[in-house]
């Protein structure tokens, strides 16, 4: 399968600040990519960078085989952008929001808006200013989809909507990618990586620790343990061999054991916990 984004050694510095070192990875065409880390990983320098948004220093990012600095108004025309921040010009009605998105890249997108504003929920008369941030969201998605980009990039899409909206999203997200879009989903949820995503990326402190398909992350050999042991009641991840674990047990007297897969949080929480310096 080939490649839609393709980062190399992408460094970008805000003056004496580390923003991202030598970030290398890919996301393949149709596939739904999970970008986790911490906050100030450098997820949102990635995506900056990524759209022309901001000025890297070194390194090199290619989107559907263009250059991100060169062919950037082409690389644009197809991607469905979505910042983390939902905001609009207040006072301007949802309607006009929409068609103004539309003019912005020359198409008509009137059937997919009133098919995506139907299934959201979203009515189209309200003003922008009057609405709660979880309806504001939902405009924002309207606007990253209606014009059926190649590809999407989120940051950051369900955070203020109900449960109900984020099932439809990813239902939406699912649709477009099973007619060959692809989607790049930077986002604190893991359970949204663990259900919906292929591959992830995790970032910390402006660098890239792994890349790797959700099943392996979460097939590695550590194991949540509950028990209880010489009358004690225990409940720990233990990430040795489980032959080890048995040898360990001899001579305890064990009431009760059960030997469970670590939830995805578990599996990941290292990633996410500051070095000790
Ligand atoms: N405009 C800026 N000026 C100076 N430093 C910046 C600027 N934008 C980002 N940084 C720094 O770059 C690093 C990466 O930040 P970035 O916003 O890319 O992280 P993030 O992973 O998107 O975080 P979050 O999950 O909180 O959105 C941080 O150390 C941050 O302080």
């Amino acid at each position: 399968m080939k490649d839609m984004i393709t980062i190399q050694n992408l460094t970008k510095t805000y003056g004496k600040h580390r923003g991202v070192e030598d970030v290398t990875f890919s996301v393949r065409e149709g596939e739904i990519f999970g970008f986790l880390g911490p906050n100030g990983a450098g997820k949102s320098t990635t995506i900056r960078s990524m759209l022309g948004l901001i000025k890297y220093d070194q390194g090199e990012i290619r989107i559907n085989g263009l250059d991100s600095v060169k062919d950037r108004e082409k690389i644009l025309a197809d991607i469905g952008y979505m910042p983390s921040e939902a905001w609009f010009y207040p006072g301007m009605k949802i309607r006009e929001i929409l068609k103004y998105s539309a003019a912005v890249r020359k198409v008509d997108c009137t059937d997919e808006a009133e098919k995506l504003c139907d299934r959201l929920q979203v009515d189209v008369k309200r003003k922008i200013n009057e609405l709660s941030l979880g309806n504001r969201k939902k405009v924002s998605i309207i606007c990253a989809m209606q014009h059926r980009p190649k590809l999407f990039v989120f940051d950051e899409p369900t955070s203020g909507l109900d449960p109900l909206m984020q099932n439809v999203f990813f239902e939406l997200i699912q649709e477009y990618v099973n007619e060959g879009a692809t989607c790049m989903l930077s986002t604190h949820v893991l359970s949204e990586v663990r259900n919906h995503c292929t591959r992830v990326a995790i970032m910390k402190e402006g660098k890239l620790v792994v890349t790797d398909t959700v099943d392996n992350l979460l097939s590695s050999r550590s194991k949540r343990i509950k028990m209880i042991r010489d009358g004690e009641k225990l409940d720990y991840i233990y990430k040795d061999n489980l032959n080890n674990l048995y040898k360990e047990l001899e001579g305890h007297h064990i009431e009760d054991i059960i030997i469970e897969e670590p939830s995805i949080e578990e599996v990941f929480m290292h990633y996410y916990l500051k070095e000790e310096k």
